[in-house]
């Protein structure tokens, strides 16, 4: 028997359990629906435990998982009474073990999995980082192809855990080429015969795992939190927390109300931030992100910076931000650091910069009256323990196999 069905949200029009990113009548997201309404917790030490609501036949068996645990010293630092950290990294000692230090991982796991029970072969992606990594680690695991296109700035941020196994190849990109020409690229590349394009927001088995942020909490706190942070370059991680939440809402037993969405981005480079100020659901270029590239440059969370993120389209951020009454924050690169020397050291971890980013934008939201100090808070810090990593692991770097100039390099030239 069926697990779940795709459904689109503009249509309705439904089909079985394939890795498809897009309904063939329009461009509205899918979401899955599940036959279980029911959150039926299984004994797996990470993702796995949430089977429920993960598009995957078979129970995923990794340690890696999201954790939450209720903060003290931060939370009496910024006098809250109920926060909660939502953390996606590596932190044995709170039993976190994802080893490539973000939550990009939660949407690698249950993807390699959906795309092996589907009869796919190889899997393309762009990345700025941290979904490469993730990627290239379940790879490195269980053997299946992907091909990973990463800006040079996000090349360095290609390392592993593991030896890096010949099923990753990693093409990397000309200095002068952004995140949004890695997509370009990767676009291109998933076009070749074999090869699935992984789809982005557009799939659900990567929203889905994502969402897995909000189950953890639900579960762990008795219900599901007042207010939810976090910082977005797409966007799909406010986008799988909401789903998750009304999964929640409808199984009945984490409360009816849908958390409140309060996402941060970081200057210069906030086109999400810009837009939603005027309750706009389109990104305009001109005004929202005027110079963009160069912005892009100067973000301190470079995995922040997508210049084409699933804002307006059916389903997406605009949709999720106006179901919540969600608000968003414009935070600098000065507060993002400051936010991460504080949080460091007070809990006793180091975090990414998207982590900062969200940190950041949660002091704001204090200082603005934005929270009630006895609500329930959830931090989602998606990405941190890479030093605490490196005191436990030997990390391996992933060497290109082709460079490309532009997106428009001729695949032959490219030769992968
Ligand atoms: C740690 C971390 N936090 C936040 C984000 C932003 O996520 P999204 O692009 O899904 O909005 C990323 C993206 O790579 C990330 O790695």
């Amino acid at each position: 028997m069926g697990k779940f069905k795709l459904k689109c949200l503009k249509c309705g029009r439904e089909y079985g359990q394939e890795y498809r990113l897009t309904c063939e009548n329009d461009d509205a997201f899918l979401r899955a629906e599940y036959l279980e309404k029911r959150l039926e917790l299984r004994n797996q030490p990470g993702i796995g435990r949430f089977h429920s609501w993960l598009p995957v036949q078979e129970e995923l068996t990794t340690d890696a998982g999201p954790i939450t645990y209720k903060s003290e010293a931060f939370a009496r630092e910024l006098g809250l009474s109920n926060l909660y950290i939502g953390f996606s990294g590596y932190w044995p000692e709170r039993g976190a073990f994802i080893k490539t230090c973000s939550f990009k991982e939660l949407e690698a796991h249950p993807t390699m999995q959906l795309l092996k029970e589907t009869g796919g072969k190889a899997i393309v992606l762009a990345s700025a980082g941290n979904t490469g990594r993730a990627f290239a680690h379940v790879s490195a695991l269980t053997g299946t192809d992907v091909y990973i296109v990463v800006p040079e700035s996000g090349a360095s941020n290609l390392w592993l855990p593991e030896e890096p196994t010949e099923s990753i190849h990693l093409i990397s990109m000309s200095p002068g080429n952004d995140y949004t020409d890695a997509i370009n690229l990767a676009g291109r590349i998933a076009k070749l015969p074999g090869m699935i394009p992984e789809g982005g927001a557009r799939n659900i088995a990567r929203r889905d795992g994502m969402g897995t942020v909000m189950l953890d909490a639900a579960v762990t706190i008795g219900k599901m939190p007042d207010q939810y942070f976090q910082a977005v370059g797409s966007g799909t991680g406010g986008i799988s927390v909401w789903e998750a939440a009304m999964r929640l809402r409808d199984d009945g037993r984490f409360g009816q109300k849908i958390p409140k969405l309060q996402l941060a981005q970081n200057l210069p480079f906030v086109p999400m931030y810009n837009a939603w100020q005027e309750k706009r659901r389109e990104i305009i270029p001109e005004l929202d992100m005027k110079d963009a590239k160069k912005q892009v440059e100067e973000t301190y969370a470079t995995v922040l910076t997508n210049r084409t993120p699933p804002y307006g389209v059916m389903g997406g951020l605009y949709d999720a931000l106006t179901d919540t009454d969600g608000i968003m924050y414009a935070v600098t690169r000065e507060e993002a650091i400051e936010a991460k020397a504080l949080f460091e050291a007070i809990e006793g971890i180091d975090i990414l910069p998207p982590s900062a980013v969200a940190t950041a934008s949660l002091l704001k939201a204090v200082e603005a009256g934005n929270v009630d100090k006895d609500e329930t808070i959830l931090l989602n810090l998606a990405g941190g323990g890479y030093k605490r990593l490196k005191e436990d692991y030997t990390l391996y770097q992933i060497e290109p196999v082709a460079t490309a100039k532009n997106p428009d390099i001729s695949l032959d030239e490219l030769n992968i």
